[in-house]
């Protein structure tokens, strides 16, 4: 499939990565997370499946307007056996504590969609979940439902896939105030995602609903619940705000391209943990960035870097998938290489996350990055902005 330079880059830290699929508690009001480890090297362990089942590429197909039929059979041929560089429910590393990082995708995307970033993340020593969001703003996602009574007599208590789609918008309904409720449960989601990862730390029993076989009991006291980050892509970045401005738990956050418009006013001075925005260049526009500094603060830390040529798409996975024409046309890619962009982001967020997660490590070699030093990026953003503030709501 994917010749040398069409495939998702390796972690580059000292970490082997192992990944595994994580789903509790029944119906939407559960958890479903994908999470990224440090592993043991074991070689006898299976690549990751990127996209676990044809229910995602239907999804992908309606979010992005392809006829179905084309679309299924597109995605099918073309993404069906890409695998990313993460070993499949390796053993857990023990050993040491690690920090967490909640990571939460964009509009139409799903869990598994930024593993690029989520390994090198993993590679470095953390522990990455990235959670996937049952408000309608996944591709597609998935529950269980108990089955009463299963027609073929089964065991009663028989689990039923309940499948959830994109909800696209009607050209009436009002989308700021759908996303605002949306961002509302986005953050809810991340924060019982660290509920149930701080659960697994105190020894709790995991009742997976997957059928997985990864065994989690090593997990418990390796997560250093005092080093606890969120970050997201897009909708992602503004679930990333909500959710500190929700939970103090979280000491920091990294936000990717971040889309303001699910935010209000209102959560702005509720967040007082660092931030850390890193922006494409072709992406963000006047208002947006205004958004942005609303949050800006004297005295708490907000930093914003802008990564030349690179468009939204950047930071999802399928950048690292379509050849350079076809990514081009499909703004999939921008004139930056996409190694070279997402290693950028990767280091300026690891810089970001040491400084203010208070790690040991050496990731302040690339303290320069966000400061605005160094090839292909630059400080702060490339949008023109008004000298105006923006005008108060009438
Ligand atoms: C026409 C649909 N229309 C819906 C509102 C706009 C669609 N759109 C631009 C797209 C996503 C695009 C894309 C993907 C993937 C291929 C593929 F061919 F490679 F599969 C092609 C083309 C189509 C670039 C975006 O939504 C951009 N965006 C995203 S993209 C997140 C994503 C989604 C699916 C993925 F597979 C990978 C990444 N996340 C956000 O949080 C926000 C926005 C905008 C505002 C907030």
């Amino acid at each position: 499939m994917g010749s040398m330079q069409e495939q998702i880059p390796k972690g580059k830290g000292p970490y082997s990565v192992g990944c595994t699929d994580l789903m509790t508690g029944l119906g939407i009001e559960g958890s479903f997370l994908r999470l990224y480890y440090p592993s043991q090297n074991d070689p006898s362990c299976e690549e990751t499946i990127w996209i676990p089942k044809k229910e995602y590429y239907y999804g992908l197909s309606k979010f992005l307007n392809l006829c179905r039929t084309v679309g299924e059979f597109v995605f099918a041929c073309y993404v069906g056996a890409v695998t990313c560089p993460a070993k499949w429910n390796a053993a857990f590393k023990r050993g040491e504590r690690y920090p967490l990082i909640i990571f939460s995708h964009g509009l139409g995307a799903f869990r598994t969609m930024y593993s690029a970033i989520c390994i090198e993340m993993a590679s470095q020593g953390f522990l990455v979940a990235a959670v996937e969001h049952r408000d309608q703003s996944s591709s597609a996602t998935y529950y269980y439902k108990k089955n009463p009574t299963s027609a073929t007599g089964g065991a009663a208590s028989e689990l039923h896939e309940e499948w959830i789609y994109y909800k696209k918008l009607k050209a009436n309904e009002d989308e700021v105030s759908f996303r605002r409720l949306q961002v509302q449960q986005r953050a809810e989601e991340c924060i019982r995602a660290l509920n149930l990862l701080l659960d697994v730390n105190s020894g709790k029993q995991v009742a997976n609903l997957l059928p997985m076989s990864f065994d989690w009991t090593p997990v418990k006291d390796s997560i250093d619940v005092h080093r606890i980050a969120v970050m997201g892509h897009s909708f992602g970045a503004a679930t990333a705000i909500e959710t500190l401005s929700k939970d103090a738990r979280f000491k920091c956050g990294v936000a990717l391209d971040a889309w303001m418009l699910p935010l209000c006013d209102e959560v702005y001075p509720r967040v007082h943990q660092p931030l850390l925005f890193i922006n494409s260049e072709k992406f963000q526009w006047a208002y947006n960035i205004l958004e942005m500094k609303k949050l800006d603060s004297t005295d708490l830390e907000r930093k914003m870097i802008t990564i030349k040529g690179t468009v939204h798409q950047n930071f999802p996975d399928f950048t690292f998938l379509a050849g350079s024409i076809v990514g081009k046309i499909f703004g999939l890619k921008g004139e930056t290489d996409s190694n070279v962009a997402i290693d950028i982001s990767n280091k300026a967020s690891l810089a970001f996350l040491q400084k203010h997660l208070g790690l040991k490590k050496d990731f302040d070699q690339w303290n320069p990055l966000l400061e605005g030093k160094g090839l292909n990026v630059i400080p702060g953003t490339n949008v023109e902005l008004p000298q105006m503030p923006p005008q108060p709501k009438q």
